[in-house]
């Protein structure tokens, strides 16, 4: 396995929920996995008011809180803390980086890391221009030593396509696009990842995957969880933007892609733009046919959202791709909060037998289909119609499963951990392209306006842990949900 280069990975928004859950438990476990770079450190940057020693303390115990399923070992976890360092900035002032340049050159007298910098934006996203700028203007986003710069944004990347482009076209003044790392955490999931070897790697799949053989695909990520105290950015955010813009699209890309020429990131993410730019924008009247979005009763009542606020916290959609392997069959994307249970899966579902020779039930009109899950397990299940034993000719619909814990014992990484890994090695592969995070953007604008014209109307409501509306034609695909064989 190869090891990043020495460098430095300076997280600002050290401070914040997004360091202190997934960013340090992280790196930790890459340290302790022997991932990290032979020599590194991680700098925080953040206004709260820590010095070197507070924050590793403060690391130390947030890493033992969050890290996944084990309790850090204390001598790895010491010798990790010892690599970590703290800068207290306003990062809002521009004047404040020059002393973040001199923390550098600190850290690198020190542990003799060459001028190799990658920057994490683990802030809310109005800094995304603002430290940027100010990187440029300390002369810190650029090497003069023949190192590297990487910049890591996080999500949402922008409101809207003009602020998203508009956020691009700065950050692409100061940093090259290869440079420029849009995180999205759901392509550092493992089976997600697996959606390109399960279909490129096997021939029988991949011959049936197309609109012949494909009746229709649905995508499907719930949560349990309301917006708990994330109301502010939610209330502005809803969930297509917050999932179905980033996350839920760029699945639906690696499902959709058309096979890379080689497997080297510019071919995987030229295919991923071409899908996106592919799909069949929505009218007005598609949008109220095919777009359904609810609300949770009491989300208005949460804290940071506006007392007459239509932001959807549930969304499910109905559209298509103008494509050769795709035209005129559905792809589904449902997404919501408060739900009945918290999930995500793809399920492929496969066109019916020509002919129906035999009595009994399968899951709608066909007995195939496909379903990926990558949520709560990583899993992958093939489901077909055999004879139920005894007299007769019965079908029933059984599951072939290969589930992630049959291969391996050990822990699935956490996503964070292949992107940060990713990311300190310079592979972008799993990172979203300006061009197709646009194309994105692009498609899912017009519900955005659509939405606002209509104001609460056609807004439904519905109970916490109740299933909203869904298209009839998904209920009659659910009927008979098949639970797992017992061995
Ligand atoms: N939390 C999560 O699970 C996820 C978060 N994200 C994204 O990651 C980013 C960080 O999220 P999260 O950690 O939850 O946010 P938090 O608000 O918890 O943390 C953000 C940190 O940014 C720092 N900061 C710097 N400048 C400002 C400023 N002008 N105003 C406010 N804070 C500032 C703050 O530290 P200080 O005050 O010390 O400067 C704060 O600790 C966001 O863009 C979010 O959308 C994406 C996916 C999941
Ligand atoms: O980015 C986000 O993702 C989470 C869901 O992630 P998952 O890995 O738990 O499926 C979502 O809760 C959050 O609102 C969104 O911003």
């Amino acid at each position: 396995m190869e090891r990043p280069k020495n460098q430095i990975l300076a997280i600002f928004g050290a401070s914040g929920d997004l360091a202190k859950r997934k960013l340090m438990p992280s790196l930790y476990e890459l340290f302790s996995r022997g991932m990290m770079p032979e020599k590194f450190a991680v700098l925080g940057v953040s206004r709260t008011n820590f010095d070197d020693e507070s924050f590793r303390k403060y690391a130390g115990e947030n890493i033992r809180s969050f890290l996944k399923d084990k309790e850090p070992d204390s001598e790895i976890l010491d010798s990790f803390l010892s690599r970590v360092f703290y800068l207290c900035i306003d990062t809002l002032n521009e004047d404040s980086y020059f002393r973040l340049r001199e923390k550098f050159v600190e850290i690198r007298e020190k542990t003799e890391i060459p001028d190799n910098i990658l920057f994490d934006l683990a802030t809310p996203p109005d800094m995304y221009r603002i430290i940027p700028r100010a990187l440029k203007k300390a002369g810190l986003n650029k090497s003069k030593e023949g190192g590297f710069r990487r910049i890591i944004v996080e999500k949402p990347f922008g409101f809207d396509l003009e602020s998203s482009q508009d956020i691009n076209s700065e950050l692409l003044k100061i940093f090259e696009e290869n440079e420029i790392l849009r995180i999205d955490h759901y392509l550092g999931k493992e089976t997600v990842q697996n959606i390109l070897v399960l279909r490129f790697a096997n021939g029988i799949f991949e011959s049936l995957w197309n609109r012949n053989f494909i009746d229709s695909v649905e995508i499907r990520a719930s949560e349990t969880l309301g917006v708990e105290n994330r109301g502010g950015y939610y209330d502005g955010a809803g969930a297509l933007r917050d999932m179905v813009q980033s996350h839920l699209l760029q699945l639906m890309a690696f499902v959709a892609m058309e096979a890379p020429a080689t497997f080297d990131s510019e071919s995987i993410r030229d295919e991923i733009a071409k899908v996106l730019r592919s799909l069949k924008p929505l009218s007005d009247s598609d949008i109220k046919a095919d777009v359904i979005r609810a609300q949770y009763l009491g989300y208005a009542r949460e804290k940071g959202v506006s007392e007459n606020s239509s932001t959807e916290t549930y969304v499910a959609m109905k559209f298509f791709i103008e494509n050769w392997r795709w035209g005129g069959v559905p792809f589904y994307i449902i997404t919501g909060k408060a739900m009945p249970e918290k999930t995500s899966e793809i399920a492929i579902r496969f066109k019916a037998a020509p002919q129906k020779l035999f009595k009994g039930q399968c899951c709608g009109s066909s007995c195939n289909s496909l379903t990926i899950r990558i949520y709560p397990d990583e899993s992958i299940s093939l489901m077909f119609g055999l004879k139920v034993p005894g007299a007769g000719f019965e079908v029933r619909q059984v599951n072939m499963d290969f589930n992630y814990k049959s291969i391996s014992p050990k822990r699935l990484p956490d996503a964070y951990e292949r992107l940060l890994l990713d990311a300190m090695l310079g592979d972008n592969t799993l990172f979203a392209r300006n061009d197709s995070q646009s194309y994105s953007w692009k498609f899912v604008e017009p519900i955005l306006n659509f939405w606002r014209m209509e104001g609460r109307e056609n807004l439904h409501v519905y109970e916490k842990g109740v299933f909203p509306p869904v298209f009839k034609e998904l209920r009659d695909a659910d009927v008979c949900k098949i639970e797992p064989t017992e061995s």
